[in-house]
């Protein structure tokens, strides 16, 4: 049986997965989830001509020589942030104001306390103040729209609601943003020698780890976990966990896809139109099954070896978690990075390999070490911990020798990679 592309697998994926649907909610409720649409500034940012010092708001022309020449002028009124007068200036008047406070429309220029003889900034406003600095005309204004003008772009569709985000739109005159809602998903790992963490083990049986490791990765990718479930290598106890996850909009399945007697997914999907299983010409991630089921929910079937589901969730399911949010085309096909191998290893003939790594910065060049000290085997889940990427070999190479320029691609936002040098 040929083997099918990584690339062509992510395609058939990618092609099932919609997009879902916005709704509007507060922007306090919309942390975390992906804005919709793009969004535009309803007011400019600065809102108001404003001070960006605590001090006095004055006219130019009286101040204009303060250096050489100490000018004395009558404070006409004192301008809290929030204040909504607008005190008239004559020559020879200001007014005290403090940062974020309106600008008086007579005053064209800020001076700030210390250069003046009221230095106490907790002082009552007095009678005079004496200016012993002369300003540049315009000092310490911000002006209306210096930031955004009214309909300029805040964010785009697809971009990560941050608090960064959030103040930015909120700031831009908006209450509410529409958003897509976390997927909701299950995660059913399957296998009769699987015990919950912490159990006793008899004869071949083992913790289940694959429950723990997706609903992490499901968590991490913006998607919100509904269920997870062990079941036995039961073709009906596995139908009995499919219609328990009714509701979700991707179900994920570990263990029971490759050619075993008793691998139920395989046994339970055999006649479905909806759900094909590959061959995926990739090591490891080989046997993959992928469809919808009946009530809509992506179904992905992943191999039951630990590193086989780690792969194959960030190169099939991670892609499809962000585009069911909206996220932009980057972080649905995620950037690949250079590395240069810090150690040689070995990889399997004919298949793509994706090999967990350890990411780093040495002397400002990104470095790719496998975290797996015996090389790339789909069972080595101790040492996956260490892991924050992983590099991908193309078939045609058999061997990495140490200072090779390899693809790799960083999981999540590592800060201490971000000033790598860009390899060639
Ligand atoms: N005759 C063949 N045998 C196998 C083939 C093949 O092509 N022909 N492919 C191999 C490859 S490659 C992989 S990958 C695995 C995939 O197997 P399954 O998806 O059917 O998974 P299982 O057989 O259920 O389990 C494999 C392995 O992983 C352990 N496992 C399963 N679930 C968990 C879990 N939740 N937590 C921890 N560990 C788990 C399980 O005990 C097995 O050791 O098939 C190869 N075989
Ligand atoms: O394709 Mo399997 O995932 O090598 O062990």
């Amino acid at each position: 049986m040929s083997m099918t592309p990584v690339a062509d697998q992510l395609a058939r994926v990618l092609a099932a997965t919609p997009v879902l649907d916005p709704h509007e909610v507060p922007l306090a409720d919309a942390f975390g989830r992906r804005v919709a649409d793009p969004v535009h500034a309803l007011v400019p940012i600065p809102l108001w001509r404003n001070s960006a010092m605590d001090g006095y708001a004055v006219r130019h022309d009286d101040v204009a020589h303060a250096g050489t020449d100490p000018v004395t002028l009558r404070v006409v009124e004192d301008l809290p942030a929030g204040s909504p007068l607008d005190p008239a200036l004559a020559p020879g008047e200001c007014a005290r104001i403090m940062t974020g406070a309106v600008l008086p429309s007579d005053a064209d220029t800020i001076v700030q306390l210390e250069h003046t003889d009221r230095l106490d900034p907790l002082a009552d406003v007095t009678a005079t103040v004496t200016i012993l600095r002369s300003p540049e005309r315009g000092a310490h204004v911000r002006e209306i729209g210096d930031d955004m003008g009214v309909g300029a772009l805040v964010v785009d569709g697809g971009t990560l609601a941050t608090g960064a985000v959030l103040s930015a739109l909120s700031s831009a005159g908006h209450g509410t943003v529409a958003v897509r809602r976390a997927p909701r998903v299950s995660v059913i790992a399957t296998g009769s020698e699987l015990v919950a963490p912490g159990g006793e083990l008899r004869r071949g049986q083992i913790p289940d780890s694959n429950s723990l490791l997706i609903a992490g990765l499901v968590r991490r990718a913006g998607g919100e976990v509904l269920a997870v479930e062990q079941v036995a290598d039961e073709p009906a106890d596995l139908e009995a966990a499919l219609a328990r996850a009714a509701g979700s909009d991707v179900v994920i399945l570990t263990g029971g896809v490759s050619a075993g007697a008793y691998d139920p997914v395989k046994q339970v999907f055999a006649d479905s139109d909806d759900v094909a299983f590959a061959s995926v010409a990739m090591q490891p991630g080989k046997p993959q099954a992928f469809g919808t089921l009946p009530g809509g929910a992506l179904l992905f079937g992943l191999p039951g070896n630990p590193v086989s589901a780690w792969v194959s969730f960030h190169v099939f399911v991670r892609p499809a978690l962000m585009q069911l949010q909206g996220a932009v085309a980057e972080e649905v096909r995620v950037p690949v990075a250079r590395a240069r191998a810090a150690t040689d290893w070995g990889t399997p003939p004919g298949r793509t390999q994706y090999l967990p790594a350890r990411l780093a910065l040495v002397d400002g060049t990104l470095t790719a070490t496998p975290v797996a000290a015996r090389g790339s085997k789909s069972h080595l889940v101790g040492s996956l911990a260490a892991a924050n990427g992983y590099a991908i070999m193309p078939a045609e190479v058999d061997r990495v020798h140490v200072g090779d320029v390899v693809d790799a691609v960083v999981i999540g936002t590592d800060q201490s990679l971000t000033a790598a040098k860009v390899e060639a």
